[in-house]
């Protein structure tokens, strides 16, 4: 490239460099010097890392084929140049329109660019001399856009001016932290050089060395970002590592812990790129088209702040006035309508009205596809084309083997499944896919609040003989020693809440026996005292109360928990206490294991004590922020031998790994399940029990839990990500149910007040009130429940729903529950269409037009 502008321009010399700023996009930076008699630039030699700074002298990004005369015209800044390609007569409406839309005070003035030749002046000047404020009104002016530079060259076959035009997103700077100490230290203890290794923050670009970088970055909410910077977006130029993981934090952290940070850096909301800032076919995306984007199954790769066009029919996708860069999934609803300009092609052949670029011309001549005259193709998705106005199929670009390797060559992208799907080649993929042992398989069991998804996942991490780590041991330790705490704050709490309301009592009765005998008080204080706590325990109680209200166990009990051990257990056995535990009915929030870990107090609160397989069962949690779980397994053994699915007797050697999730993590309206595109079904848990009972949302609202999982559900099954996935739903926790239904009556919840069983008598004549039809009345109601789920499912989907009945800490229901999603997707993924077995749509099927 830089022997072909010296040969051009005898007094220019030039500096080229690779931009490799984009996978498919290879392109050459040129910086340029003039040294003629009118002009004295002089630029040494540059890197392309300096480019920003040159004041004076184009560099431009340029494709091969597009330049011939380099004409040198001053700018203000570059990041990505664009050649468009306009008449004498100037550019279009739209051309024109945008210019006008880039023009402020850092613009070049005429003046400026008189060097560039008259031509090229006069067209600048033409394109600068419209108003700002004629801009179209419908798409918002970005406040922070930087002005466009603009380098003018001849094309060589068509002797017509080209203006290499940029367009950038400009966006206000993460603030920069100053550095205090010399340079190559760590910004907080001053010590090490630049060969230290240190942990950046991808907000403030502060660098921490090892001693330093947990203090300063605590428990990373947000991922690598110091404590100040919580909040602050992050440094663009830093979005490629994003959820990258670091060497450094690998030997700092469990392993646990960096999986949740990783995850956290790439969610939080923080972090992610504000969607004003992406333009698609010239509009401006909001929240919802971005996530929309970034969530199909194959969206644009390392998207950042910028201006692209987008193809909605073939997905080809590109930065705006360059080549596609890439071919992205087709037919989303984000952008505007694609422009005859978009790539800025001058080869008088469009696909889906797009004039194409003389790279994808020589794609379409190695496809075979004839470009004479001045042809506008119509391209789909799959490949397929045919010409404007024709029905015909005229044939594929893809299924070619040379298309492939030009598209290899000159840096064009390919589609990831280029292959139309039908007859054998259907079916070889799916023998491929069956043989495709390296694969995981992927479950994402998501819940409402208290469903019972810690369960599931330590019982199948018990079944499936994965070991727990030690950091997993410690956190479910940990939980079970404060949750011993806990259920004694509720404990005393209730206690308190009882001795107010005998006190009140008996102070009516006082009054009402004041005026009979007095030997009736002395039973009144007998009373009162049953829920008056030991004076002895009276420092600890208190303290108790300040733990239920600060959650804070560390600044209320500062020793180590063993040193409590004894008053727990005492209280525990504390006459005041035992007799609130009667009434425990009565406290909402009382777990109903609270009795297992209490009656071993002492034991728990050993700093050697060892965890049972009950104990880890019966702990709430499974992490201690509970926000993501994940495990591998196999499982333990394969499908039945008469299995319709052959496939799968070979499976002990497949890999499985599930991934729980609490809702929280998942943010407002689920929007974050993005991050989980790849998974192969998704397991949703509700708890059969929820119907009557309440969950106070932070607006202080009550809302029956049933409800909440309901609105939990369809927020998932309407996510763009999810919505043609694989669902199967694990009613949880019928054990419980069961003693419930009978004392409780499911129309509870007004979801399901049309539960009206009908009850006929048994062979006998007798009439029993917990058995319908011989289906206990449990089971009558669960049937109930699901159907329901599967009629809003299909309401919303128009697919099946799948159910499944668990008990959680019973570990045959759990391996059922997920030997079941691994059915729904084995039919799902390797059985083709034709030979596709009907599989339940619950672990037992459920006869839906029965009446209830
Ligand atoms: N009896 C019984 N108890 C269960 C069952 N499943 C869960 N539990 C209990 O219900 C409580 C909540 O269960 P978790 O597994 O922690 O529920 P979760 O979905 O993780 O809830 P979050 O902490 O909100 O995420 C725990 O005390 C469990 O021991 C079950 O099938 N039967
Ligand atoms: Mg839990």
């Amino acid at each position: 490239m830089a022997s072909i502008l010296k040969k051009w321009l005898p007094g220019v010399s030039s500096s080229v460099s690779k931009d490799n700023d984009d996978d498919h996009d290879l392109e050459y930076s040129i910086a340029m010097i003039y040294d003629g008699p009118d002009l004295n630039y002089s630029i040494p030699e540059i890197s392309p890392f300096k480019i920003d700074q040159i004041p004076i002298a184009s560099v431009a990004s340029i494709s091969s084929d597009q330049f011939s005369v380099p004409i040198i015209q001053p700018i203000v800044k570059t990041s990505h140049t664009t050649p468009i390609r306009v008449s004498n007569s100037v550019s279009s409406g739209n051309d024109d329109k945008e210019d006008r839309f880039f023009q402020n005070e850092q613009n070049p003035t005429n003046s400026e660019i008189t060097e560039s030749g008259s031509n090229s002046q006069s067209l600048f000047s033409e394109i600068s001399s419209c108003r700002e404020g004629d801009f179209k009104n419908d798409t918002p002016r970005p406040t922070h856009v930087k002005r466009p530079s603009n380098v003018t060259f001849r094309d060589p076959e068509s002797d017509a001016i080209v203006v290499v035009r940029e367009r950038s997103v400009d966006y206000p700077e993460s603030p920069k932290v100053e550095r205090t100490g010399k340079k190559g230290t760590c910004y907080r203890c001053h010590k090490g050089s630049r060969f230290t290794e240190k942990v950046v923050c991808i907000s403030c670009d502060a660098k921490y060395c090892h001693n330093c970088v947990i203090r300063a970055m605590g428990s990373m909410p947000e991922g690598r970002k110091c404590i100040t910077c919580i909040g602050n977006r992050i440094d663009e130029s830093k979005r490629r590592t994003l959820g990258k993981s670091s060497r450094m934090l690998k030997h700092l952290l469990s392993e646990l812990q960096m999986k949740q940070m990783i995850y956290v850096e790439k969610i939080s909301e923080a972090n992610q790129i504000p969607p004003e800032l992406v333009y698609v076919n010239n509009e401006r995306l909001n929240r919802k088209q971005l996530v929309l984007l970034s969530s199909s199954s194959n969206p644009p790769k390392k998207l950042k702040p910028g201006f692209y066009w987008y193809d909605k029919a073939s997905g080809l996708w590109g930065k705006e006035g360059k080549k596609p860069s890439q071919i992205i999934s087709p037919q989303l609803d984000v952008g505007g309508d694609l422009k005859e300009d978009a790539s800025n092609g001058n080869t008088n052949v469009f696909i889906n009205n797009r004039e194409i670029t003389k790279k994808e011309r020589l794609i379409l001549k190695a496809a075979g596809v004839a470009c004479e005259g001045k042809p506008n193709f119509w391209v789909n998705a799959d490949g397929s084309y045919r010409e404007e106005g024709q029905k015909n199929i005229k044939g594929y670009i893809w299924n070619k083997t040379a298309t492939k390797l030009f598209c290899l060559v000159l840096s064009l992208p390919w589609p990831p499944n280029p292959v139309p799907l039908h007859g054998e080649e259907r079916v070889d993929i799916v023998t491929q896919s069956c043989v495709d042992n390296e694969k995981i398989y992927r479950f994402l069991l998501v819940g409402s609040v208290k469903s019972g998804t810690s369960t599931i996942f330590k019982q199948a991490k018990l079944h499936y003989d994965v070991p727990f780590s030690y950091n997993e041991l410690q956190n479910i330790k940990l939980v079970i020693q404060s949750n011993l705490y806990t259920c004694l704050g509720i404990l005393l709490e209730g206690c308190e809440k009882f001795h107010e309301e005998s006190l009140l009592q008996s102070r009516k009765r006082r009054m009402v026996n004041d005026s009979t005998s007095s030997a009736e008080n002395t039973g009144n204080t007998i009373e009162t005292t049953v829920y008056s706590i030991s004076p002895r325990l009276k420092a600890f109680s208190d303290s108790l109360i300040k733990y239920r209200v600060s959650g804070n166990f560390s600044e209320i009990f500062p020793a180590a928990t063993s040193e409590y051990a004894s008053l727990a257990e005492e209280l525990w056995r504390d006459a005041a206490i035992r007799a609130t535990y009667d009434r425990r009915n009565e406290l909402e929030m009382l777990p109903r294991n609270a009795s297992y870990f209490l009656d071993r107090a002492v034991e728990i609160s050993k700093t050697d004590y060892e965890l049972s397989e009950t104990d880890i069962l019966y702990a709430e949690g499974i992490t201690l922020s509970d926000s993501l779980a994940s495990m591998e397994f196999s499982f333990s053994k394969p499908i039945d031998e008469d299995s319709v699915f052959p496939e799968l007797r070979q499976d002990p050697s497949f890999r499985y790994q599930l991934i729980r999730v609490h809702p929280r993590s998942l943010g407002e309206n689920c929007k974050w399940l993005e991050m989980f595109e790849d998974m192969d079904v998704a397991l949703f848990c509700v708890a059969l029990t929820d119907y009557d009972e309440y969950t106070v949302e932070s607006t202080g609202v009550s809302t029956n839990k049933m409800l909440a999982a309901k609105h939990l559900f369809e927020n998932m099954i309407r996510h763009p990500t999810f919505k043609d996935k694989k669902f199967l739903l694990i009613l949880s926790k019928f054990d419980l149910f069961e003693e419930k239904i009978e004392l409780v009556p499911l129309t509870k919840c007004e979801w399901f007040s049309d539960f009206n069983p009908v009850i006929t008598p048994n062979q006998n004549g007798a009439y029993t009130s917990n058995k319908i039809n011989n289906t206990p009345l449990a089971h009558r109601a669960f049937q109930f429940i699901a159907v329901k789920f599967k009629k809003l499912f299909k309401s919303v989907t128009k697919r099946k729903l799948f159910v499944s009945l668990v008990t959680g800490l019973e570990p045959d229901t759990v391996d059922e529950a997920l030997s079941y999603a691994r059915v729904i997707m084995a039919c799902e993924k390797w059985i083709p269409p034709s030979f596709k077995p009907e599989i339940t749509s619950t672990t037992f099927e459920i006869e839906e037009a029965s009446s209830f």
